[in-house]
């Protein structure tokens, strides 16, 4: 405990007083020992922490019994109220007699009233050796017996009190100045007379400051932390206190033994809202450092804590995980050694954040799925679900209630309750529209309204539901031609062509194909192959028309061939055949068909790589002046059928040249056999 020292002259009642003030304000905190000069022997030590004297003769005289690690302090006194009222209210001009037990003591007293502002008396010194008959009134501070007998009034105003500059050096000087030391002082400074107000009132004020401060502290939900520059804790709040499992007093400790130092960012002050886990807890971290005149003299912690947040976020998440709700790539995920891909993939990370339509064109199987979860994952929406439909799978009633939803009752086969549509579930999300170029004209119609209002329409029912949602729509095929073919909406093109990305077909990026093929045999085979140079060779020449799917069926065929160098012989006969001739499918086509009408319906479905129907080609064949029946062209494509040319699909897809017709039209576009 902390030590106080009282020295006075010789045992008298003035060192119990001055006792009792010290214990007014430090209560328990300081332990109070008394000296008298008169009773010290020659080898006598003080060692208290502080000595205090009530004049300065007497600290010189005892420097001797004074330990040099005491810090010695000249007691400033001033009176009580009570006495000094006495003293005003004796009249203007009356002459009073000071008396005091020595002559030195009683100028003394007089220069205290004087400063006290008595100034309206006639204050005189007393003399032992001098009468002073004619004066009535004797002021003096604690030695009335001093007082000539024939003096009719005395006011003895007793020992004078410690005054509040001399506490506020102590308090300082043992550092004490809590909450409850304030509150005592301010209580006695209320009884004294202080001999300098300004410091009374401005102490006075500081405590009412503290005390708001420390209120607003401890009402914020936020923990809040204080240290100075050398990271020792001045101040916290409860909520610090709570969330961080801190039951001893923390003042004056250094930070570093207080909290983890993974929740202290000490390389990065200043930053704001970093998330970190404390125990079970996620608390968003920040700092700022507190400057005094440029110089560092403190940092400021504030600690808000996420743990609902972060909970909320996880169940979220692991709904739209269970629902299979969310994305499956992020632009981490897609591999390009291409700058023309680097580009898209720059342009989308660009528009990510934002909330306009993208629309992504590209071939089939270049990756524009890829690039709008991406897109999705990358944006603000990506906590909530990324739906996504390929408009070209669904006959047109089916596709426009899985896209609107239904009301009870509204067809037959219906749910009974209805059932919200993919607009309604992708609600602050994003909804993929696969294959967009493939909508009917009646779905394109209300997805114009959804673009246009945000608001969509149950099938059946009359009633409007706002929905916030970001459309991001893809499609292999030309949608110019497609407007000019009467199939698909101008006004829908430009609503979604808002921010177009257009992803370059793998022949264009040839940088891309043999990184990409060994990233798919390691990925999905768990395999390293080496190309011969002739292999490296065909494959950059092949034309890839299936894109990075194709690349991939490609990994899956070498793997098949378990070899782990790759010879020319080892690649499939398509890539190969693509580099050699289609002597024996031209000889066929030859034997089989009219030649000049086989082409035209190849060249046909070359100009339309989603698919054509007969009725389509018919029609297309007749424009370019060739009629074609449509039982020829149902023979045609099963020949070409036969030869692996064409897939002829059901439903609305109609036929579509293979990988390898392709190879085969650009074969006999080769042999100049073909415009
Ligand atoms: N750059 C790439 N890096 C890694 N994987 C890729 C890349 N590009 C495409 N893929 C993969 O290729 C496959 C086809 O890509 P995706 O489905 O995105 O193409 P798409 O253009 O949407 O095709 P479609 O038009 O036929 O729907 C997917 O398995 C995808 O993961």
């Amino acid at each position: 405990m902390k030590t106080i020292g009282i020295l006075t002259l010789s045992p008298s009642n003035l060192s119990e007083f001055i006792q009792n003030n010290l214990e007014k304000v430090f209560s328990d905190h300081i332990t109070i020992h008394s000296y008298y000069l008169s009773d010290l022997k020659r080898h006598d030590i003080i060692t208290d922490d502080v000595v205090v004297v009530t004049a300065q003769s007497h600290a010189i005289e005892a420097q001797h019994y004074i330990s040099d690690n005491s810090r010695i302090i000249l007691l400033r006194r001033t009176l009580p109220n009570r006495e000094i009222y006495k003293i005003t209210a004796i009249p203007k001009g009356t002459n009073v007699l000071v008396v005091n037990d020595l002559p030195e003591t009683t100028t003394e007293a007089i220069t205290f009233l004087y400063q006290l502002g008595i100034t309206h008396l006639n204050l005189i010194a007393w003399d032992p050796k001098q009468e002073y008959y004619g004066i009535n009134i004797a002021i003096t501070l604690g030695e009335a017996n001093a007082v000539p007998p024939y003096i009719k009034k005395i006011i003895d105003v007793g020992h004078r009190y410690i005054d509040i500059s001399t506490f506020l050096s102590l308090l300082n000087f043992f550092n004490l100045d809590t909450p409850e030391t304030s509150k005592h002082l301010i209580k006695y400074s209320d009884t004294i007379v202080t001999l300098d107000t300004g410091i009374k009132n401005r102490y006075k004020e500081l405590f009412m400051k503290n005390m708001q401060l420390d209120k607003v502290v401890n009402l914020s939900h936020d923990a809040i932390l204080l240290t100075d520059k050398d990271h020792i804790i001045l101040l916290h709040n409860k909520k610090f206190s709570q969330l961080f499992d801190i039951t001893e007093n923390i003042i004056g400790k250094s930070i570093f033994d207080v909290i983890p130092n993974e929740c202290l960012q000490r390389s990065d002050l200043g930053t704001m809202d970093e998330l970190i886990q404390f125990k079970d807890r996620s608390l968003l971290a920040s700092s700022s450092k507190i400057e005094y005149f440029g110089e560092p003299a403190g940092i400021y912690y504030n600690f808000q804590e996420v743990t609902y947040i972060r909970n909320l976020e996880k169940s979220l998440s692991k709904k739209l995980r269970e629902s299979g709700l969310v994305t499956r790539y992020t632009f981490e995920n897609i591999q390009t050694k291409s700058p023309k891909m680097k580009d898209c993939i720059n342009f989308a990370k660009l528009l990510s954040p934002k909330n306009h339509t993208v629309l992504i064109t590209g071939e089939s199987g270049t990756g524009k799925e890829l690039i709008a979860h991406s897109i999705h994952a990358a944006s603000p929406r990506s906590m909530y679900p990324f739906i996504a439909i390929n408009c070209a799978s669904f006959p047109e009633n089916l596709l426009e209630s899985e896209l609107f939803g239904y009301e009870a009752g509204s067809f037959t086969g219906a749910i009974k309750e209805g059932k919200p549509g993919l607009f309604e579930q992708a609600n602050n999300g994003t909804i993929f529209l696969d294959e967009v170029g493939d909508m009917p004209l009646s779905v394109q119609v209300r997805l114009l309204r959804v673009l246009q209002e945000r608001q969509i329409m149950r099938v059946g029912s009359p009633k409007v539901v706002d929905v916030d949602l970001r459309v991001i729509a893809a499609t292999n095929k030309d949608l110019q031609t497609e407007i000019r073919k009467g199939l698909f909406r101008q006004d829908l093109f430009y609503r979604l062509n808002v921010l177009p990305i257009m992803i370059p077909p793998l022949r264009e990026r040839p940088e891309d194909i043999i990184p990409l093929l060994h990233f798919f045999m390691s990925k999905h085979h768990n395999q390293k192959i080496t190309l011969t140079q002739e292999a490296e060779w065909r494959l950059l020449k092949y034309n890839w028309f299936g894109n990075v799917r194709e690349l991939i069926n490609t990994a899956a065929y070498l793997s098949c061939m378990a070899v782990q160098t790759v010879d020319v012989n080892n690649l499939p006969v398509y890539i190969l055949s693509s580099l050699t001739n289609f002597d024996s499918e031209f000889s066929y086509i030859f034997a089989h068909c009219d030649k000049e009408k086989a082409y035209l319906v190849l060249s046909v479905l070359e100009n339309c790589p989603s698919g054509a129907g007969r009725k389509w080609i018919e029609a297309k064949c007749t424009e370019c002046a060739m009629n074609i029946t449509e039982s020829e062209i149902r023979r045609f494509l099963s020949i070409f059928s036969e030869m692996d040319l064409v897939d002829s699909q059901v439903g609305r897809r109609g036929s579509c040249l293979t990988a390898k017709g392709q190879q085969f039209v650009t074969w006999l576009k080769g042999k100049s056999l073909l415009a």
